[in-house]
């Protein structure tokens, strides 16, 4: 039977691409607000309660008052925002960075897209921490460069508008950036990481880097054996693929970069075996959010969970 949907923040940056990759497709239709409507709270209320699947693409606040307007308990509610990301009445959306969270996606009611970033640093760190290859109270670095779409219209204009001159901004420099919590908990880290993002002149693409000096970390295990956990995590997954290679030459954020739902991991060893570089490379549009958001309306929707992605 076929599914409403109402994106609200459907002309936004993350809301279009969701639009776009749910185009075409027969299982869900979607109730869309006129340019007129698309703020006004009274139509926005009758529209979130109409549907069956509601996905939140708006600033913080907005998407907790959003929730706040849902009067039924029926809809079911997928928010792209960092408002409910630590909440834990939401379901992570994050389907392979733990045993059992893809059961727990199909059967929730609220689901909170991961952040970007933490895509990257979970999908890599999760899996060995509870694994016991890395330890759980070690001070994680994480260092990261976004394509300037991840910071939405205001960003966008920033790098495209008149008069745009930036080549590469870091930024996060309060070392408060709002990723920090959702990386901490859901890696179950004593410590908080020290998160060091920053943005390049492309659209879109992402790289999310974890080095780490292992000859003085307790505990820890081999690149290989890092490498070959991984592997075993994510195997059969088709979103989130572990790469063999020990050393690419190079990794690449292109201008023209196409978008991607994919999640590419990679383990890098130093020759002598005591230092590594964890890295990841997504699209923030693609599984940094609007392929996640996707992914996640297909499994509560009990469909194939690749349906309308990019791979
Ligand atoms: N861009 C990315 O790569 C990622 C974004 N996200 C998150 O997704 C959410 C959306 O981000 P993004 O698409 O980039 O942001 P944009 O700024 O591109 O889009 C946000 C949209 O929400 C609309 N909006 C704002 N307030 C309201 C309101 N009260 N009622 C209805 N609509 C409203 C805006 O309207 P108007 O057009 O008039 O400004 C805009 O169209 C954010 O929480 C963001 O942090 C998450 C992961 C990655
Ligand atoms: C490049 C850039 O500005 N990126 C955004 C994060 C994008 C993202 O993941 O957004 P939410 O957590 O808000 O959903 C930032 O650092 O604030």
């Amino acid at each position: 039977m076929t599914k409403s949907v109402f994106i609200d923040g459907a002309v936004g940056t993350t809301g279009l691409e969701i639009a776009d990759r749910l185009s075409g497709r027969s299982e869900f239709e979607q109730i869309i607000l006129t340019e007129e409507k698309r703020k006004d709270a009274a139509a926005r209320r009758e529209a979130l309660n109409e549907a069956d699947f509601v996905i939140l693409c708006l600033p913080d606040d907005a998407a907790k008052e959003a929730v706040a307007m849902i009067a039924n308990d029926r809809t079911r509610v997928i928010d792209a925002s960092t408002a409910h990301r630590v909440d834990p009445h939401w379901a992570y959306g994050f389907p392979e960075f733990k045993k059992g969270q893809h059961e727990r996606i199909a059967a929730a009611r609220f689901v909170s897209n991961p952040g970007c970033y933490p895509t990257g640093f979970l999908g890599l760190v999760a899996p060995l921490v509870a694994a016991g290859l890395i330890p759980s109270d070690w001070p994680y670095t994480v260092n990261a460069v976004s394509g300037y779409s991840g910071g939405g219209k205001a960003l966008i204009e920033r790098f495209e508008g008149e008069g745009a001159d930036i080549g590469f901004r870091t930024y996060g420099l309060d070392l408060s950036h709002k990723h920090v919590p959702e990386m901490q908990l859901h890696a179950g880290l004593s410590l908080a990481p020290i998160f060091s993002p920053a943005v390049v002149k492309a659209f879109r693409g992402m790289m999310v880097e974890v080095p780490l000096p292992i000859s003085v970390m307790p505990g820890s295990d081999s690149p290989d054996e890092m490498r070959g956990l991984l592997m075993e995590h994510y195997a059969g997954s088709p979103v989130v693929k572990v790469h063999a290679e020990m050393a690419p030459s190079e990794l690449l954020i292109l201008n023209s970069q196409e978008p991607s739902d994919r999640l590419d991991l990679y383990v890098m060893g130093s020759p002598k075996g005591d230092q590594v570089r964890l890295m990841a490379m997504l699209d923030n549009l693609g599984k940094g959010a609007s392929g996640a958001a996707v992914q996640n309306l297909n499994i509560m929707a009990g469909l194939d969970e690749v349906s309308g992605l990019r791979l």
